[in-house]
């Protein structure tokens, strides 16, 4: 199975990612996550593990993605992903597409194709399932990245801004008809009152987080997780 993790700059879709990777990796599946947003630097610390190699400089650099593009040769299974590209610890793995470094370098386009083209070509077992950190906003649903996948988290933090971007995230994935799970992040005592959505999962707002964040600690996993993977998996029936 394949699931995007999107929502608005900061709700906290690398911490859901990290935590469902890390969830699911002890429940015994191969997990494979693949951070496919180009400014974020936090998601292989909530995982405990060190940077690689991003699949764009596996394939020689942007100009290099840009030529590959018209006849990519990707992986299809687990297997075929370059060992080198992957940052791994027992059955959990991860991987960046690209990133922007330099100043002037030009748009993440070519990294949005090619997240889509690697998205497309691997199919995991049934036992494997690959988690899709994006970037902020909707961008990648111009991209047509969400299209690769069987469900999307959609994830929302209670402020408005982040709310009403989540609403327009299930409008376009109801557009396409791409299965969703509406997550309300970071939600503090009496907060559903105050929002006009009903979302499938609550999360609560946990200051552990923002300790571990400053000391450069790995996520824990809280329990509403395993309340996600059973509507994920419900939705994908
Ligand atoms: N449930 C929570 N309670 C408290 N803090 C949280 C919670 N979830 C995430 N955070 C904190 O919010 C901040 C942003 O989280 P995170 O990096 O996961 O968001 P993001 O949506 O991936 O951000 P970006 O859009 O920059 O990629 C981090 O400091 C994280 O520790």
């Amino acid at each position: 199975m394949k699931i995007l993790i999107c929502g608005k700059g900061g709700c906290g879709k690398s911490t859901i990612t990290a935590m469902l990777g890390k969830y699911l990796a002890n429940r015994g599946y191969r997990v494979l996550i693949v951070d496919a947003d180009e400014s974020n630097p936090g998601l292989y610390r909530m995982l405990g593990l060190s940077k690689t190699k991003t699949l764009a400089e596996y394939l020689g650099g942007k100009k290099q993605v840009k030529a590959i593009l018209n006849n990519p040769e990707l992986p299809k299974t687990f297997e075929e992903i370059p060992e080198e590209i992957l940052s791994k610890r027992e059955n959990l793995s991860v991987m960046s597409i690209g990133k922007i470094e330099e100043p002037g370098e030009g748009c993440a386009c070519p990294y949005g194709a090619l997240a889509k083209k690697f998205l497309k070509s691997l199919q995991p077992k049934k036992e494997e399932i690959v988690l899709v950190d994006t970037e902020a906003g909707i961008e990648h649903f111009g991209r047509g990245i969400d299209l690769e996948v069987d469900v999307i988290v959609n994830v929302a933090e209670p402020n408005l801004e982040s709310i009403e971007l989540s609403k327009k995230i299930e409008g376009l994935a109801e557009k396409a008809d791409l299965k969703h799970v509406f997550v309300l992040n970071k939600a503090l005592p009496e907060v559903l009152d105050k929002i006009n959505v009903k979302p499938d999962v609550v999360i609560p707002f946990n200051q552990k987080f923002i300790y571990d964040s400053l000391d450069g600690k790995e996520v824990e996993v809280l329990p509403q997780i395993e309340e996600l993977w059973e509507i994920i998996k419900y939705r994908n029936s």
